[in-house]
Protein backbone atom coordinates (compact mmCIF):
# COMPACT_ATOMS: atom_id res chain seq x y z
CA UNK A 1 0.00 0.00 0.00
CA UNK A 2 1.46 3.54 -0.51
CA UNK A 3 0.91 6.69 1.72
CA UNK A 4 -1.45 9.02 -0.01
CA UNK A 5 -1.86 13.00 0.31
CA UNK A 6 -2.64 14.37 4.02
CA UNK A 7 -6.10 12.44 4.40
CA UNK A 8 -7.12 11.17 7.95
CA UNK A 9 -7.22 7.36 8.13
CA UNK A 10 -9.05 5.36 10.24
CA UNK A 11 -8.55 1.66 11.20
CA UNK A 12 -10.76 -0.69 13.42
CA UNK A 13 -8.27 -3.28 15.73
CA UNK A 14 -10.54 -5.70 17.48
CA UNK A 15 -8.74 -7.69 20.29
CA UNK A 16 -9.30 -11.56 20.78
CA UNK A 17 -11.07 -12.10 24.01
CA UNK A 18 -9.24 -12.24 26.83
CA UNK A 19 -9.54 -12.91 31.00
CA UNK A 20 -11.39 -9.79 31.48
CA UNK A 21 -14.32 -10.84 29.77
CA UNK A 22 -15.22 -13.60 32.01
CA UNK A 23 -17.10 -16.11 30.37
CA UNK A 24 -18.55 -13.66 27.59
CA UNK A 25 -18.67 -14.70 23.81
CA UNK A 26 -18.19 -11.93 21.12
CA UNK A 27 -20.65 -10.40 19.58
CA UNK A 28 -21.10 -11.01 15.24
CA UNK A 29 -19.45 -8.32 13.31
CA UNK A 30 -19.25 -8.59 9.46
CA UNK A 31 -16.74 -6.40 7.40
CA UNK A 32 -17.88 -5.09 3.78
CA UNK A 33 -15.49 -4.25 0.96
CA UNK A 34 -16.34 -1.20 -1.00
CA UNK A 35 -13.67 0.15 -3.29
CA UNK A 36 -11.39 1.51 -1.04
CA UNK A 37 -12.92 1.67 2.19
CA UNK A 38 -14.44 -1.31 4.34
CA UNK A 39 -17.95 -1.02 6.64
CA UNK A 40 -18.76 -2.81 9.80
CA UNK A 41 -21.80 -3.81 10.64
CA UNK A 42 -22.05 -5.35 14.96
CA UNK A 43 -24.36 -7.19 16.54
CA UNK A 44 -25.22 -7.98 19.65
CA UNK A 45 -27.30 -11.00 21.31
CA UNK A 46 -29.92 -10.21 23.85
CA UNK A 47 -33.48 -9.83 25.07
CA UNK A 48 -33.54 -6.85 22.16
CA UNK A 49 -31.20 -7.73 19.30
CA UNK A 50 -28.77 -4.71 18.83
CA UNK A 51 -27.45 -3.92 15.24
CA UNK A 52 -25.34 -0.75 14.14
CA UNK A 53 -23.55 -0.26 10.71
CA UNK A 54 -20.95 2.19 9.91
CA UNK A 55 -20.26 3.93 6.38
CA UNK A 56 -17.43 2.86 4.61
CA UNK A 57 -15.11 4.98 6.60
CA UNK A 58 -12.42 2.41 7.77
CA UNK A 59 -9.12 1.94 5.69
CA UNK A 60 -8.72 -1.74 6.99
CA UNK A 61 -9.98 -3.64 9.98
CA UNK A 62 -7.38 -5.72 11.95
CA UNK A 63 -8.98 -9.39 13.47
CA UNK A 64 -7.96 -10.42 16.71
CA UNK A 65 -5.59 -13.00 15.30
CA UNK A 66 -3.57 -10.01 13.83
CA UNK A 67 -0.19 -9.20 15.17
CA UNK A 68 1.58 -5.56 15.88
CA UNK A 69 3.59 -6.58 13.02
CA UNK A 70 0.50 -7.12 10.91
CA UNK A 71 -0.71 -3.62 12.13
CA UNK A 72 2.55 -1.98 12.01
CA UNK A 73 2.99 -2.82 7.94
CA UNK A 74 -0.48 -1.82 7.44
CA UNK A 75 -0.88 1.11 9.22
CA UNK A 76 3.14 2.88 10.07
CA UNK A 77 5.74 1.16 7.34
CA UNK A 78 3.67 2.74 4.20
CA UNK A 79 4.55 6.29 6.17
CA UNK A 80 8.09 5.37 7.01
CA UNK A 81 9.17 7.13 3.45
CA UNK A 82 7.51 10.29 4.78
CA UNK A 83 8.93 10.77 7.54
CA UNK A 84 12.19 10.00 5.84
CA UNK A 85 11.77 13.38 3.72
CA UNK A 86 11.05 15.44 6.66
CA UNK A 87 7.38 15.00 7.60
CA UNK A 88 5.36 14.54 10.29
CA UNK A 89 3.07 10.83 11.19
CA UNK A 90 0.54 11.44 14.02
CA UNK A 91 -0.81 7.96 15.04
CA UNK A 92 -3.84 7.71 18.05
CA UNK A 93 -4.63 4.75 19.45
CA UNK A 94 -8.62 5.44 20.85
CA UNK A 95 -10.78 3.32 22.24
CA UNK A 96 -12.76 2.03 25.67
CA UNK A 97 -10.32 0.85 28.67
CA UNK A 98 -8.86 -2.59 27.96
CA UNK A 99 -9.52 -2.20 24.55
CA UNK A 100 -5.57 -2.67 23.44
CA UNK A 101 -4.69 1.07 23.33
CA UNK A 102 -1.35 0.29 25.07
CA UNK A 103 -1.05 -2.93 23.66
CA UNK A 104 -0.80 -1.69 19.85
CA UNK A 105 0.74 1.80 20.86
CA UNK A 106 3.40 0.52 23.63
CA UNK A 107 3.33 -2.92 23.58
CA UNK A 108 3.48 -5.68 26.74
CA UNK A 109 5.86 -8.16 24.90
CA UNK A 110 8.30 -5.89 23.13
CA UNK A 111 10.75 -8.65 23.53
CA UNK A 112 8.87 -10.30 20.22
CA UNK A 113 9.74 -8.88 17.33
CA UNK A 114 6.47 -9.39 16.25
CA UNK A 115 4.71 -7.66 19.14
CA UNK A 116 6.46 -4.63 19.57
CA UNK A 117 4.44 -1.85 20.08
CA UNK A 118 4.30 0.26 16.85
CA UNK A 119 6.54 3.25 18.79
CA UNK A 120 9.58 0.82 18.76
CA UNK A 121 8.80 -0.96 15.42
CA UNK A 122 8.76 2.38 13.98
CA UNK A 123 12.05 3.41 16.01
CA UNK A 124 13.65 0.21 14.87
CA UNK A 125 12.76 0.57 10.58
CA UNK A 126 13.78 3.88 11.07
CA UNK A 127 17.14 3.56 12.59
CA UNK A 128 17.98 0.88 9.62
CA UNK A 129 17.16 3.20 7.12
CA UNK A 130 19.47 5.74 8.91
CA UNK A 131 21.95 3.39 9.08
CA UNK A 132 21.91 3.85 4.92
CA UNK A 133 22.15 7.41 5.02
CA UNK A 134 25.12 7.57 7.40
CA UNK A 135 26.87 4.87 5.91
CA UNK A 136 26.41 6.50 2.40
CA UNK A 137 28.20 9.49 3.90
CA UNK A 138 32.00 9.65 3.14
CA UNK A 139 34.28 8.06 6.38
CA UNK A 140 34.40 11.82 7.64
CA UNK A 141 30.21 11.46 8.13
CA UNK A 142 31.11 8.83 10.95
CA UNK A 143 31.21 9.47 14.13
CA UNK A 144 31.19 13.15 13.54
CA UNK A 145 28.61 15.93 14.65
CA UNK A 146 26.16 15.16 11.22
CA UNK A 147 25.26 11.40 11.93
CA UNK A 148 21.66 10.84 12.33
CA UNK A 149 19.88 9.24 15.37
CA UNK A 150 17.09 9.54 16.68
CA UNK A 151 15.83 12.09 19.65
CA UNK A 152 12.60 10.59 21.86
CA UNK A 153 10.71 12.36 23.93
CA UNK A 154 8.19 10.70 26.15
CA UNK A 155 5.59 12.61 28.05
CA UNK A 156 1.80 12.13 29.63
CA UNK A 157 -0.98 14.87 29.24
CA UNK A 158 -2.82 14.49 32.32
CA UNK A 159 -5.28 17.65 33.37
CA UNK A 160 -3.78 20.71 32.43
CA UNK A 161 -0.31 19.51 32.78
CA UNK A 162 2.47 17.34 31.25
CA UNK A 163 4.80 15.39 32.88
CA UNK A 164 8.24 14.66 30.99
CA UNK A 165 8.37 11.07 31.63
CA UNK A 166 12.20 11.08 30.50
CA UNK A 167 13.06 13.90 33.04
CA UNK A 168 11.90 12.67 36.67
CA UNK A 169 8.27 12.99 35.63
CA UNK A 170 8.57 17.21 35.46
CA UNK A 171 5.77 19.09 35.61
CA UNK A 172 5.58 21.07 32.83
CA UNK A 173 3.36 24.11 32.08
CA UNK A 174 1.16 24.10 28.55
CA UNK A 175 0.62 27.93 27.07
CA UNK A 176 0.11 29.78 24.17
CA UNK A 177 2.93 31.73 23.59
CA UNK A 178 2.27 35.83 21.71
CA UNK A 179 4.04 34.03 18.80
CA UNK A 180 1.01 31.94 18.53
CA UNK A 181 2.83 28.89 19.31
CA UNK A 182 2.38 26.45 22.68
CA UNK A 183 5.44 26.85 24.90
CA UNK A 184 5.28 23.53 27.00
CA UNK A 185 8.18 23.79 29.71
CA UNK A 186 9.30 22.40 32.87
CA UNK A 187 11.48 23.69 35.94
CA UNK A 188 12.51 27.13 35.96
CA UNK A 189 16.60 27.08 36.66
CA UNK A 190 18.11 29.87 38.39
CA UNK A 191 21.10 30.74 37.13
CA UNK A 192 24.03 33.45 37.50
CA UNK A 193 23.35 37.03 36.28
CA UNK A 194 19.60 36.38 36.98
CA UNK A 195 19.10 34.36 34.10
CA UNK A 196 16.47 32.03 33.99
CA UNK A 197 16.57 28.97 32.28
CA UNK A 198 12.75 26.89 31.12
CA UNK A 199 13.40 23.46 29.34
CA UNK A 200 11.11 22.23 27.20
CA UNK A 201 10.24 18.24 27.26
CA UNK A 202 13.38 16.64 27.00
CA UNK A 203 15.14 14.79 24.14
CA UNK A 204 16.89 12.24 24.53
CA UNK A 205 18.90 11.53 21.60
CA UNK A 206 19.65 8.11 20.87
CA UNK A 207 22.08 6.38 17.82
CA UNK A 208 21.12 2.97 17.86
CA UNK A 209 17.73 0.83 18.31
CA UNK A 210 18.97 -0.50 21.43
CA UNK A 211 19.50 2.66 22.83
CA UNK A 212 16.05 3.39 22.04
CA UNK A 213 14.55 0.74 23.15
CA UNK A 214 16.07 0.71 26.66
CA UNK A 215 15.30 4.67 26.62
CA UNK A 216 11.41 4.09 25.90
CA UNK A 217 10.91 1.08 27.94
CA UNK A 218 12.51 3.06 31.13
CA UNK A 219 10.67 6.00 30.12
CA UNK A 220 7.14 4.28 30.22
CA UNK A 221 7.73 2.27 33.31
CA UNK A 222 7.46 5.31 35.20
CA UNK A 223 3.81 5.84 33.46
CA UNK A 224 0.88 6.48 35.38
CA UNK A 225 -2.09 4.05 36.14
CA UNK A 226 -4.54 3.63 38.26
CA UNK A 227 -7.54 1.87 39.35
CA UNK A 228 -9.03 0.65 36.36
CA UNK A 229 -13.14 -0.72 35.97
CA UNK A 230 -11.73 -3.34 33.32
CA UNK A 231 -8.22 -4.36 33.91
CA UNK A 232 -5.87 -3.07 36.76
CA UNK A 233 -3.43 -1.70 34.08
CA UNK A 234 -5.38 0.86 33.27
CA UNK A 235 -4.04 4.33 31.72
CA UNK A 236 -5.92 7.33 32.68
CA UNK A 237 -3.63 9.31 30.73
CA UNK A 238 -2.61 10.03 27.66
CA UNK A 239 0.71 9.28 26.59
CA UNK A 240 2.76 10.62 23.40
CA UNK A 241 6.04 9.25 22.30
CA UNK A 242 7.68 11.49 19.33
CA UNK A 243 10.87 10.23 17.79
CA UNK A 244 12.00 12.77 15.70
CA UNK A 245 15.56 12.15 13.32
CA UNK A 246 18.39 14.65 14.56
CA UNK A 247 22.09 15.19 14.73
CA UNK A 248 24.50 16.57 17.52
CA UNK A 249 24.93 19.74 15.45
CA UNK A 250 20.81 20.56 15.12
CA UNK A 251 20.34 19.30 19.19
CA UNK A 252 23.26 22.03 20.16
CA UNK A 253 22.05 24.46 17.81
CA UNK A 254 18.63 24.04 19.86
CA UNK A 255 20.62 24.09 23.24
CA UNK A 256 21.67 27.20 22.06
CA UNK A 257 18.09 29.07 21.74
CA UNK A 258 17.63 27.89 25.56
CA UNK A 259 20.50 29.38 26.30
CA UNK A 260 20.17 32.54 24.49
CA UNK A 261 16.23 32.59 25.96
CA UNK A 262 17.47 32.59 29.31
CA UNK A 263 19.83 35.52 28.88
CA UNK A 264 16.91 37.25 27.43
CA UNK A 265 15.29 37.04 30.63
CA UNK A 266 17.01 39.47 33.17
CA UNK A 267 17.83 42.15 29.87
CA UNK A 268 14.30 41.92 29.31
CA UNK A 269 13.33 42.74 32.82
CA UNK A 270 15.73 45.52 33.29
CA UNK A 271 14.44 47.44 30.39
CA UNK A 272 10.51 47.36 32.13
CA UNK A 273 12.18 47.98 35.42
CA UNK A 274 13.94 50.81 33.89
CA UNK A 275 10.79 52.05 31.90
CA UNK A 276 8.31 51.60 35.06
CA UNK A 277 10.93 53.41 37.62
CA UNK A 278 11.48 56.38 35.46
CA UNK A 279 7.39 56.77 34.69
CA UNK A 280 6.86 56.91 38.28
CA UNK A 281 8.91 59.56 39.00
CA UNK A 282 6.70 62.07 36.93
CA UNK A 283 3.35 60.22 38.69
CA UNK A 284 2.16 62.94 41.58
CA UNK A 285 -1.37 63.00 42.91
CA UNK A 286 -3.31 66.16 42.81
CA UNK A 287 -4.69 67.56 46.12
CA UNK A 288 -8.18 66.10 45.50
CA UNK A 289 -6.84 62.95 45.02
CA UNK A 290 -6.11 62.27 41.37
CA UNK A 291 -3.64 60.80 40.06
CA UNK A 292 -1.59 62.81 37.21
CA UNK A 293 1.60 63.38 35.12
CA UNK A 294 4.13 66.38 36.84
CA UNK A 295 5.49 67.74 33.49
CA UNK A 296 8.31 69.58 35.50
CA UNK A 297 9.94 66.36 35.96
CA UNK A 298 11.87 65.06 32.79
CA UNK A 299 12.37 61.24 32.56
CA UNK A 300 15.98 59.82 31.69
CA UNK A 301 15.04 58.92 28.31
CA UNK A 302 18.65 57.99 27.42
CA UNK A 303 18.57 55.72 30.62
CA UNK A 304 15.79 53.84 29.40
CA UNK A 305 16.70 54.02 25.48
CA UNK A 306 20.07 52.15 26.61
CA UNK A 307 17.80 49.37 28.29
CA UNK A 308 15.76 49.17 25.54
CA UNK A 309 18.89 48.78 23.09
CA UNK A 310 20.04 45.91 25.46
CA UNK A 311 17.14 44.42 25.10
CA UNK A 312 16.74 44.71 21.39
CA UNK A 313 19.88 43.35 21.24
CA UNK A 314 19.29 40.30 23.30
CA UNK A 315 16.72 39.68 20.96
CA UNK A 316 18.46 39.51 17.66
CA UNK A 317 20.91 37.08 19.64
CA UNK A 318 17.91 35.17 19.77
CA UNK A 319 16.60 35.64 16.63
CA UNK A 320 20.22 35.09 14.98
CA UNK A 321 19.89 31.10 17.45
CA UNK A 322 16.64 30.28 15.69
CA UNK A 323 17.48 31.90 12.56
CA UNK A 324 20.65 29.40 12.68
CA UNK A 325 18.57 26.22 13.95
CA UNK A 326 16.27 26.65 10.53
CA UNK A 327 18.78 27.49 7.87
CA UNK A 328 20.52 24.75 9.63
CA UNK A 329 17.90 22.24 8.93
CA UNK A 330 17.20 23.54 5.41
CA UNK A 331 20.90 23.08 4.09
CA UNK A 332 21.27 19.67 5.73
CA UNK A 333 22.12 17.34 2.90
CA UNK A 334 19.48 14.49 3.51
CA UNK A 335 15.85 15.91 4.36
CA UNK A 336 14.87 13.52 6.89
CA UNK A 337 16.44 15.64 9.55
CA UNK A 338 13.41 17.20 11.53
CA UNK A 339 10.98 13.89 10.29
CA UNK A 340 9.04 12.80 13.09
CA UNK A 341 6.66 9.82 14.19
CA UNK A 342 4.12 10.71 17.13
CA UNK A 343 2.56 8.31 18.90
CA UNK A 344 -0.36 8.47 21.37
CA UNK A 345 -1.84 5.94 23.31
CA UNK A 346 -5.20 8.07 24.70
CA UNK A 347 -6.81 7.75 28.07
CA UNK A 348 -10.16 5.48 27.86
CA UNK A 349 -12.38 6.25 25.66
CA UNK A 350 -15.11 5.68 27.98
CA UNK A 351 -15.36 9.10 29.27
CA UNK A 352 -16.31 10.46 26.10
CA UNK A 353 -19.23 8.16 26.41
CA UNK A 354 -20.30 9.56 29.86
CA UNK A 355 -24.09 9.57 30.13
CA UNK A 356 -24.46 6.40 27.73
CA UNK A 357 -24.48 2.76 28.15
CA UNK A 358 -20.90 2.61 27.88
CA UNK A 359 -19.92 3.85 31.11
CA UNK A 360 -17.68 1.83 33.38
CA UNK A 361 -18.38 0.16 36.53
CA UNK A 362 -16.30 -1.26 38.92
CA UNK A 363 -15.04 0.80 42.17
CA UNK A 364 -16.44 4.33 43.02
CA UNK A 365 -14.42 7.14 41.23
CA UNK A 366 -12.69 9.66 44.32
CA UNK A 367 -13.61 13.35 43.60
CA UNK A 368 -9.85 13.77 41.68
CA UNK A 369 -10.63 10.81 39.57
CA UNK A 370 -14.01 12.40 38.71
CA UNK A 371 -12.36 15.31 38.56
CA UNK A 372 -9.79 13.89 35.83
CA UNK A 373 -12.92 11.86 34.07
CA UNK A 374 -13.61 15.28 33.04
CA UNK A 375 -10.88 16.71 31.91
CA UNK A 376 -10.31 13.21 29.79
CA UNK A 377 -13.34 13.83 28.13
CA UNK A 378 -13.02 17.36 27.31
CA UNK A 379 -9.63 16.57 25.51
CA UNK A 380 -11.59 13.66 24.01
CA UNK A 381 -14.42 15.33 22.74
CA UNK A 382 -11.57 18.05 20.85
CA UNK A 383 -9.45 15.83 19.60
CA UNK A 384 -12.19 14.36 17.65
CA UNK A 385 -13.34 18.13 17.21
CA UNK A 386 -9.94 19.10 15.76
CA UNK A 387 -9.44 16.15 13.97
CA UNK A 388 -13.17 16.94 11.98
CA UNK A 389 -12.09 20.16 11.26
CA UNK A 390 -9.12 19.54 9.79
CA UNK A 391 -10.40 16.59 7.74
CA UNK A 392 -13.17 18.66 5.75
CA UNK A 393 -10.57 22.17 6.16
CA UNK A 394 -12.24 24.16 8.06
CA UNK A 395 -11.15 27.51 8.62
CA UNK A 396 -10.87 27.62 12.25
CA UNK A 397 -9.35 24.44 14.25
CA UNK A 398 -10.25 24.42 17.62
CA UNK A 399 -6.48 23.47 18.92
CA UNK A 400 -7.37 25.47 22.36
CA UNK A 401 -10.15 23.54 23.45
CA UNK A 402 -8.13 21.17 25.79
CA UNK A 403 -4.03 21.25 26.88
CA UNK A 404 -3.66 18.06 24.62
CA UNK A 405 -4.53 19.62 21.37
CA UNK A 406 -2.68 22.25 21.64
CA UNK A 407 0.33 20.51 22.28
CA UNK A 408 -0.25 18.17 19.93
CA UNK A 409 -1.29 21.65 17.80
CA UNK A 410 2.25 21.67 16.16
CA UNK A 411 2.57 18.28 14.85
CA UNK A 412 -0.97 18.31 13.10
CA UNK A 413 0.33 21.96 12.01
CA UNK A 414 3.77 20.26 10.99
CA UNK A 415 2.61 17.84 9.10
CA UNK A 416 3.54 19.20 5.72
CA UNK A 417 3.38 16.05 3.40
CA UNK A 418 2.83 13.76 6.46
CA UNK A 419 -0.04 11.57 7.24
CA UNK A 420 -2.55 11.22 10.59
CA UNK A 421 -4.07 7.54 11.17
CA UNK A 422 -5.89 6.74 14.20
CA UNK A 423 -6.66 3.15 15.55
CA UNK A 424 -9.66 2.22 16.78
CA UNK A 425 -8.92 -0.59 19.36
CA UNK A 426 -12.25 -2.41 20.50
CA UNK A 427 -13.47 -5.38 22.34
CA UNK A 428 -15.56 -7.92 20.91
CA UNK A 429 -17.42 -9.60 24.14
CA UNK A 430 -20.59 -8.68 24.26
CA UNK A 431 -20.48 -7.29 27.75
CA UNK A 432 -18.37 -4.02 25.94
CA UNK A 433 -20.73 -4.32 23.02
CA UNK A 434 -22.25 -0.64 23.87
CA UNK A 435 -18.62 0.79 24.49
CA UNK A 436 -17.16 -0.63 20.79
CA UNK A 437 -20.03 0.60 19.11
CA UNK A 438 -19.04 4.10 20.51
CA UNK A 439 -15.48 3.61 19.75
CA UNK A 440 -16.63 2.95 16.25
CA UNK A 441 -19.30 5.84 16.01
CA UNK A 442 -16.38 8.42 16.37
CA UNK A 443 -13.96 6.69 13.86
CA UNK A 444 -16.75 6.48 11.49
CA UNK A 445 -17.32 10.19 12.06
CA UNK A 446 -13.57 10.83 12.06
CA UNK A 447 -12.90 8.16 8.28
CA UNK A 448 -16.10 9.83 6.87
CA UNK A 449 -15.22 13.80 7.38
CA UNK A 450 -12.07 13.15 5.86
CA UNK A 451 -13.04 11.19 2.69
CA UNK A 452 -15.22 14.22 1.96
N1 LIG B 1 -4.61 -7.32 19.98
C1 LIG B 1 -4.35 -7.92 21.14
N2 LIG B 1 -3.83 -9.16 21.20
C2 LIG B 1 -3.59 -9.77 22.37
N3 LIG B 1 -3.83 -9.21 23.58
C3 LIG B 1 -4.35 -7.96 23.60
C4 LIG B 1 -4.63 -7.27 22.40
N4 LIG B 1 -5.14 -6.06 22.71
C5 LIG B 1 -5.16 -6.01 24.06
N5 LIG B 1 -4.68 -7.14 24.59
C6 LIG B 1 -4.57 -7.44 26.03
O1 LIG B 1 -5.72 -6.88 26.67
C7 LIG B 1 -5.37 -6.23 27.89
C8 LIG B 1 -5.81 -4.76 27.84
O2 LIG B 1 -5.12 -4.09 26.81
P1 LIG B 1 -4.51 -2.62 26.97
O3 LIG B 1 -3.84 -2.45 28.29
O4 LIG B 1 -3.68 -2.37 25.77
O5 LIG B 1 -5.84 -1.77 26.96
P2 LIG B 1 -5.97 -0.16 26.93
O6 LIG B 1 -6.94 0.13 25.86
O7 LIG B 1 -4.65 0.50 26.83
O8 LIG B 1 -6.65 0.13 28.33
P3 LIG B 1 -6.55 1.43 29.29
O9 LIG B 1 -7.16 2.59 28.58
O10 LIG B 1 -7.35 1.05 30.46
O11 LIG B 1 -5.12 1.62 29.56
C9 LIG B 1 -3.86 -6.38 28.06
O12 LIG B 1 -3.60 -7.49 28.87
C10 LIG B 1 -3.39 -6.69 26.64
O13 LIG B 1 -2.21 -7.44 26.61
Amino acid sequence: MSAESSAFRTYVRFRPLNANDGEASAFDYTIDNTETKRKITISADGPRKRTWKSGASFCDVFQPTASNNDVFNSVVAPTLPLVMEGATCNFFAYGHSGSGKTHTIIGYHNDEEKELGLCLAAARELFQALEGINSDKDPDHQGNNDKLGVAVRIYEVRGKFAYDLLNKGTQCHVREGPDGRTHVRGETEMLEGGKVRVRPIVAIPCWSFAEMRHTVLSGLASRQTGSSSIHDESSRTHAVVELEVVNKTLLALREAVIERESELVPVGKRATDVYLEENKKRIIKTADGQVTINPAVHIDQERIDEAEAEKTKYQGRLEAAENAVRDYSQAYPHPSLGGKFVFVDLAGSEYLDRGTAALPTGPKQTPQERQQGRQINTDLFTLKEVIRARASNQARTPFRGSPLTLILRHHFLAEGKGQSAMILTASPSQTQFAASMNTLKYGDLVGAASSE
